[in-house]
């Protein structure tokens, strides 16, 4: 039996069903445009070389159920079981974040602030956040903190990207933007993963609105 046969109907359900409430919520809150986004959660064992997660097909609009939203990949991102379905076209980059962190989820959204703020900051590298109390909810409790979040280029070839994450991710900053494109979380669970997005969308239209008024525009 494989590493993947052998988990629980009850584990499968579970990633699936954290998926759908997900899924469900960040829809509500028009954090799909256009059927962009995905979303994983982990099943099983970890092992940086072996693990499986069950992912957003590609393409769907993600504001809809149907009964064909998620598939289970193993850590290369093919699928753990004979589907039809195809795995979101970024799986690759949700393989490399698992194998680096070792996470329980990974939420991809994009959003016109993020989008904006990785291209304002694209030649420093990275947006720098200062004392913001909101930096605590990505578990950085340390007073006027400051953090940089990691961008990296967004080539259309996905295989081109997984190294510059790997190069670039940063210990204590769990998320990364790619230049004009959206941001990736995770967390030790999905309850986390959630709690580290909303966190970095509330900075990034911070830092922004900040700039804003600090130029007098
Ligand atoms: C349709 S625009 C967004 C896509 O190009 C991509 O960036 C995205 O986030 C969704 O791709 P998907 O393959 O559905 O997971
Ligand atoms: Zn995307």
């Amino acid at each position: 039996m494989t590493a993947f046969e052998q988990l629980t109907t009850e584990e499968k359900q579970r990633a699936l069903s954290e998926l759908r409430h997900a899924k469900e919520l960040f829809a509500s809150r028009g954090w799909f445009p256009g059927t962009s986004g995905n979303l994983s959660v982990r099943v099983g064992e970890f092992d940086p070389s072996s693990f499986h997660f069950a992912i957003t097909a590609s393409g769907k609009d993600k504001t809809v159920n149907t009964p064909e939203d998620f598939l289970f990949v193993n850590h290369e991102g093919k699928p753990s079981e004979l589907t039809k379905l195809k795995p979101s076209a970024e799986t690759l980059i949700h393989c490399e974040i698992y194998r680096l962190t070792g996470a329980d989820a990974i939420f991809h959204t994009h959003s016109v602030f993020n989008n904006v703020i990785s291209e304002y900051y694209w030649e420093r590298g990275s947006v720098p956040v200062d004392g913001v109390e909101l930096i605590k909810g990505l578990c950085n409790w340390k007073e006027e903190a400051h953090i940089d979040i990691p961008i990296v280029p967004n080539y259309g070839d996905i295989p081109r990207i997984v190294p510059e994450v790997t190069a670039k991710l940063q210990e204590g900053v769990p998320g990364i933007l790619l230049r004009k494109h959206g941001i990736y979380a995770w967390g030790a669970n999905s309850f986390e993963a959630k709690r580290h997005l909303e966190s970095f969308e509330f900075l990034f239209e911070y830092v922004y609105r900040l700039e804003l008024l600090r130029k007098g525009q």
